[in-house]
């Protein structure tokens, strides 16, 4: 078995949702980011990449990279999830916390699960996504971005 951790955040811009776990969440902001700017997918991506020694989402989809543009983040899920598959390995399960104080995410929390299990082809009960607030504290408290970390384990197929 191996164990992956991974985190990322973007800042908030312009627009009247973010993306998250592949689920389009209305929001008074949207993010700025080269691709759709989904930090649960890119957590869990460099989790994912992570627990192989792969390198992270930057190596494998550079910012640089205009093919990456607006990107949906999904497609850089399945590419880690075959990237792991080819060395013998799936997610055994997968753990998510967002951070921030807005948007709301429990109520989107299920389908981004399905979201997920679906691209990973895993059970649904293999895939957690929490939220919480900061507290009012930091970038996040003053609702000047959000976070995700992800942890996963990895188990031969
Ligand atoms: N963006 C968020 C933040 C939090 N939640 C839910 O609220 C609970 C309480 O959050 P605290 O930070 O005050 O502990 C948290 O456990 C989540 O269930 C959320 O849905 N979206
Ligand atoms: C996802 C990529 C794709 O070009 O760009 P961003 O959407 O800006 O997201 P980030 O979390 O900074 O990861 C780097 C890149 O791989």
């Amino acid at each position: 078995m191996r164990i992956g951790q991974g985190y990322d955040v973007h800042a908030f811009g312009d627009g009247d949702h973010v993306m998250l776990g592949g689920v389009r969440v209305p929001h008074e902001r949207g993010v700025l980011a080269h691709s759709d700017g989904d930090v649960v997918l890119h957590a869990l991506c460099d989790a994912m990449l992570g627990a192989l020694a792969l390198g992270d989402i930057g190596r494998h989809f550079p910012p640089s990279d205009e093919r990456w543009r607006g990107a949906d983040s999904r497609r850089f899920l399945r590419h880690c999830n075959e990237l792991i598959a080819q060395r013998g390995y799936r997610v055994g399960n997968a753990d998510v916390t967002v951070v921030c104080e807005r948007p709301k995410v429990g109520p989107h929390a299920q389908a981004m699960r399905e979201a997920i299990a679906a691209d990973l082809g895993i059970d649904l009960d293999a895939v957690s996504v929490k939220a919480t607030t900061s507290e009012k504290l930091g970038f996040t408290g003053r609702g000047e971005g959000i976070a995700a970390t992800a942890i996963c384990l990895l188990v031969p197929l």
